[in-house]
């Protein structure tokens, strides 16, 4: 079944097309690869695909849903999800709190609640607790629950950045470079969880630059070039395709 399903998306900055007419479709269960050259427009199609900008022509459907029609929080309560970089401010907080700011809809947001259910909030955050830390588990992050997020080396902030996500219980992630600033021994591990979480039920759409992450983790491969779609196939196929080639070389 198709999860995610992008048609025909055109969004230009300045008269100038980021993502061009771009076609893009993300199978459930899968794990997808969305390459391209510096300036292909990958990161443009991801703030189109979770609507944090809105293109100028095309849709975006998410499990059977527009998601133009919806905000991006909404969005995310309907299972799809993106990473983003540890901020700043972020960093000044604990590796468990950095997760516990990820959970959604919890009664304590309410200020009257705060007085009117007290015992529903503990009990809320307790669960949201105890689920951050079956994440933190689970990405090898554990011991670290209590340290300062911003002293995390690049890999574990990567892993911080996906246990966020994880936090919303998502159908799809949108991953952005889990690779990058990364040493190879954690770029290994980081791969392993990936295909654990897939395995447990989690469709990934990832935009990386590192090819042998793509080739080890990818079922399918989208490649954008100049905002447009250039490919799609199989890691090997992709890896081969001419077009793909003089691309990349011609950068
Ligand atoms: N807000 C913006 N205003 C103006 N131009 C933009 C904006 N966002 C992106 N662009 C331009 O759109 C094009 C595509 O950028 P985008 O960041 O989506 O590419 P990318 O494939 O993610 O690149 P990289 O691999 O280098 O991160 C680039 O030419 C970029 O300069």
């Amino acid at each position: 079944m198709t999860l995610l399903q992008a048609k025909n998306l055109h969004k230009s900055f300045g008269g100038v097309p980021a993502v061009n007419n771009a076609t893009i479709d993300v199978v459930e269960g899968s794990i997808t690869g969305l390459i391209g050259p510096n300036g292909a427009g990958k990161t443009t199609l991801f703030n189109l695909l979770s609507n944090f900008i809105t293109p100028d022509t095309g849709e975006v459907i998410f499990n059977g849903q527009a998601v133009q029609t919806m905000p991006s929080h909404r969005i995310a309560r309907q299972g799809m999800v993106r990473t983003f970089q540890v901020a700043k401010a972020l960093s000044r907080l604990s590796v468990l709190e950095n997760l516990l700011l990820a959970t959604q809809h919890q009664t304590g947001e309410n200020f009257f609640n705060v007085w009117l259910q007290p015992g529903r909030i503990r009990k809320e955050e307790r669960l949201a607790k105890a689920h951050a830390m079956e994440i933190l588990d689970s990405i090898g992050l554990v011991e670290k629950a209590h340290d300062y997020a911003g002293g995390l080396s690049g890999g574990q902030r990567k892993l911080l950045e996906i246990g966020r996500a994880l936090m919303m219980q998502p159908k799809l992630i949108l991953l952005d470079e889990p690779a990058a600033g990364v040493n190879p021994t954690l770029i290994n591990q980081i791969c392993d969880y990936i295909q654990t979480w897939n395995k447990e039920g989690v469709t990934f759409l990832v935009i990386e630059h590192n090819m042998d992450v793509i080739m080890s983790l990818c079922d399918r491969v989208w490649v954008l070039a100049e905002g447009a779609n250039l490919a799609v196939g199989t890691p090997e196929e992709v890896q081969t395709n001419a077009q793909v080639l003089e691309a990349y070389l011609g950068q």
